[in-house]
């Protein structure tokens, strides 16, 4: 068959936008010679959709989300994004008034079904849809929509779409989540009487279409993380790449300002009471570190360290905790850097975790000193050889004059290591040990109403060191 040549239309970024006739065409490609079933696209086209809606729509805040779906595979989608929306948390219902006999989409109905998740008939939308939803899903029309909606769809469209000038949440419609085409667009020409709908956040599938050009909502991205190569090359499709393992990209910056004053997390669903919390701080921070690991958390070693000069000038940094126990926290350095300089003359420190999904930080304060040099020996001699070479290079907090510095340095070092023979720590490079005084568990609660549990070590005596515990007010 030859290969047809399309004309595409090329948008900011030098992303594709594809005309109707182009993107039935790649769908048949896919679904033709690349070996791929509709319900294999349409499954990973559903989970594209639910993870964009989390990346923006977090489940906290948007939990009661409405699918409504339209009889082609543009309402399969939403199916599938409901399905998987129910798996992150969120509490999905369907509005789904023109069903299909297809054996795929009645396979998707029993899912659903089996999840709990409720059908609605469109009678049974509240007349304000804010009252029950967060979030509506747009699945109704996709690329194959022609003409002016039909019933039923033209009444529920209507009732969101929200007159320029006037302000959604007055109208009770919540933010408008649609679902590769505004439903009731020209796939081409977008909304042209501009009395369509006009969704906060548009999810294009595969390329977008024509009509996104159009999209003014804050939130534009692309899923659909199936095209192979042969296809992408076949139609000169520029597409941007996915991050990670994402199954979803956005597309453009987001075009409304931030409001930072207005972002803010509720700390809900974790609770730090006394007598669930260890008498022992040491135990206590173990079982939290644990549970933080456990928990798969990015990093849960990472630790802020505050010090300050000798002038009291403070300054602090991330470093990596690299053990504890009764005596206290070790993190390893270089003794020459700027926080070493300040413990030498200072020794005292303060550090923070924060561990953001379980919504705790605990803070460690006290009195600093250098490991003895055997466990620095022991410690360096652990890390992988590039960062023990890595620690030769650096002198750690001096300026110098360029990267090429480092990097030749390094080259040189790997060199004269290449047998594989010990490398030896560097005299300026080793641990310090906090010796903990005060600890302190916070535990984010509802209201910022928040749980603090504070162990003071208090010294009776020479030999007599016992924790006292007090609660402090958020
Ligand atoms: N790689 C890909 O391509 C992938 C594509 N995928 C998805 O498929 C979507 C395209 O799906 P699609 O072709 O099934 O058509 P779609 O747009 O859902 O609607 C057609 C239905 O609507 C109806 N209808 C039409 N006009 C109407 C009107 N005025 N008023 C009322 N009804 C109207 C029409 O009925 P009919 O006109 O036949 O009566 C038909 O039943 C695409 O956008 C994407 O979401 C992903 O799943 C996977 C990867
Ligand atoms: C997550 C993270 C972990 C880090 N861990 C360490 C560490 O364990 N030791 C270290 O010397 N620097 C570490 N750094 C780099 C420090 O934050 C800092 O840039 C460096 O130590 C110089 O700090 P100073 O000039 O205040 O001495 C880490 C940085 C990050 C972001
Ligand atoms: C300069 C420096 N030293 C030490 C560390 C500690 O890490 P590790 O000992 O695990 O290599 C880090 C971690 O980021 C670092 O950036
Ligand atoms: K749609």
């Amino acid at each position: 068959m030859a290969t047809p040549v399309l004309q595409h239309s090329q948008g900011p970024d030098s992303i594709s936008y594809l005309s109707q006739a182009q993107a039935a065409s790649v769908d048949e490609a896919l679904m033709g010679e690349l070996g791929f079933s509709i319900d294999q696209l349409m499954e990973l086209a559903g989970l594209s959709v639910a993870s964009a809606i989390a990346e923006v729509y977090g489940v906290q805040g948007h939990s009661r989300v409405l699918v409504i779906c339209g009889p082609g595979n543009n309402g399969g989608d939403g199916l599938v994004a409901a399905r998987h929306l129910y798996h992150f948390g969120y509490k999905p219902r369907i509005c789904y008034p023109k069903r299909t006999s297809k054996p795929i989409y009645q396979g998707l109905v029993t899912q659903l079904e089996s999840l709990g998740v409720p059908f609605l008939s469109a009678d049974e939308l509240p007349s304000r849809l804010t009252d029950e939803f967060d979030l509506i899903v747009d699945a109704m029309f996709g690329f194959s929509f022609h003409g002016i909606p039909r019933p039923p769809f033209d009444s529920l469209l209507h009732r969101l779409v929200v007159p320029l000038g006037q302000n959604p949440k007055e109208l009770g419609v919540p933010a408008v989540v649609s679902v590769d085409i505004p439903s009731g667009w020209h796939v081409e020409d977008g909304d042209t009487e501009c009395t369509g709908l006009r969704p906060d956040m548009l999810v294009s599938l595969t390329a977008p279409k024509l009509c996104a050009k159009k999209f003014e909502g804050p939130h534009h991205f692309l899923g659909g993380r199936f095209v192979p190569p042969a296809i992408a090359n076949k139609y000169s499709l520029q597409l941007p790449p996915y991050p990670g393992t994402s199954m979803c990209v956005r597309i453009g910056k987001p075009n409304q300002p931030v409001d930072v004053a207005a972002l803010r997390v509720n700390y809900v669903g974790f609770e730090l009471l006394e007598e669930q919390a260890h008498g022992d701080p040491i135990q206590q921070f173990k079982e939290w570190f644990d549970e933080a690991v456990r928990q798969d958390l990015p990093e849960p070693n990472a630790m802020t360290l505050a010090t300050a000069n000798q002038d009291g000038r403070p300054s602090a940094r991330m470093v990596l905790l690299k053990g504890f126990d009764e005596r206290g926290f070790v993190w390893y350095t270089n003794y020459d850097s700027e926080k070493a300089s300040d413990l030498l003359s200072n020794p005292k420190a303060s550090l923070v975790f924060f561990w953001e999904r379980l919504h705790r930080q605990v803070r460690v304060e006290g009195p600093v000193e250098k490991v003895p040099p055997q466990e620095s020996d022991e410690y360096f001699h652990s890390r992988p050889r590039g960062s023990q070479i890595g620690a030769m290079v650096s002198m750690q907090s001096s300026v110098i004059p360029g990267r090429n510095v480092l990097e030749k340095n390094y080259e040189g070092l790997v060199a004269r290591y290449a047998d594989g023979s010990p490398i030896p720590r560097p005299t300026n490079w080793g641990g310090f040990r906090l010796y903990p005084k005060v600890i302190e568990f916070w535990q984010g609660r509802e209201s910022r109403l928040h749980d603090r549990l504070r162990y003071r070590l208090v010294e009776e005596g020479t030999s007599n060191q016992t924790w006292v515990r007090e609660r402090l007010s958020p």
